[in-house]
């Protein structure tokens, strides 16, 4: 396959490596590094899927761009949601195909995945209380992270007792606390922890490398391209 790669950082540099181990061609890279490279120089008959990883603020206009060029986008940027509802509007129109994942590691979907099985027994049994804490490498920008949310709205969609959530501790009972914690080079540690006056139950996933994103996001590329529409994990997975 041909792949286009927008960002060129710790991700885009991974994605690289392991995309030309597993047979792909590297079409074009799009960093500030390399501002003679645009998206716009790139369309379906060079590329057959662009691959996201950016910032925060740069992955709502990149996501776009594809779209109007018709390239399929697979996305890992996090921090940008608030947009997500105007790039499937316009997914929609082109009849285009857009991949998002928060976390594209497969094991962190299935901890996505017993998270909300948990979360609807707990509440289904009382008496706990549940938070959950991220801890990632100092150079991260955005907080929570997208992990955390994702698993923050698979709680809040299967435990009636909490409302919405809160970035810092929290002793109101209907707000879920998520703590941030920025520390050294961690990879990618998620935690959600149930906890009642008798016991305490973990759910824990910690990333030892990227490779997990990295290869998520290239199984994803190579889906993509034959789908229209907008598509998560779930769909990849069969979850
Ligand atoms: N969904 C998932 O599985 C994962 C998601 N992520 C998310 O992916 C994003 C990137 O992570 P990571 O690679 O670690 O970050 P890095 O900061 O290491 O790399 C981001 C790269 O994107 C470049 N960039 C900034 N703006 C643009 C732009 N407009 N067009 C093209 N490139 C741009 C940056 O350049 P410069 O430094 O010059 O600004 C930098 O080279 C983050 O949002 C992170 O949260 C990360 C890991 C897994
Ligand atoms: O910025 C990172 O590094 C990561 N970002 C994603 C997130 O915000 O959840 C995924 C992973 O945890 C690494």
């Amino acid at each position: 396959m041909k792949l286009l790669l927008i960002g060129y950082g710790k991700m885009g540099q991974a994605i690289e490596a392991q995309a030309v181990a597993r047979g792909h061609q590297i079409a074009g890279i799009v960093d500030p590094t390399r501002p003679e490279v645009r998206i716009s120089d790139f369309d379906a008959s060079s590329v057959d899927a662009a691959i996201e990883f950016t910032h925060p603020d740069a992955a709502f206009a990149n996501v776009m761009e594809c779209l109007r060029q018709g390239l399929p986008v697979v996305c890992g940027s996090t921090g940008w949601l608030h947009h997500f509802a105007e790039a499937q509007a316009l997914c929609q129109e082109q009849n285009g195909a857009l991949f998002y994942a928060s976390n594209y590691s497969v094991g962190v979907n299935l901890f996505f995945h017993f998270n909300e099985y948990i979360a609807a027994k707990m509440h289904q049994f009382g008496g706990y209380n549940v938070q959950v804490r991220e801890i990632h490498h100092t150079q991260k920008v955005d907080q929570p992270s997208g992990t955390a949310l994702t698993a923050a709205e698979g709680i809040l969609r299967n435990f009636p007792g909490k409302a919405t959530w809160r970035n810092e501790p929290t002793e109101a009972a209907n707000e879920l606390a998520i703590i941030s914690e920025r520390t050294g080079q961690v990879v990618g540690t998620h935690i959600v922890t149930y906890s009642s006056a008798v016991d305490e139950i973990e759910l824990k996933h910690e990333a030892h490398s990227r490779d997990g994103f990295v290869l998520g996001a290239l199984l994803a590329a190579e889906w993509l391209p034959s789908h229209r529409g907008v598509f998560g994990m779930k769909d990849l997975l069969g979850l």
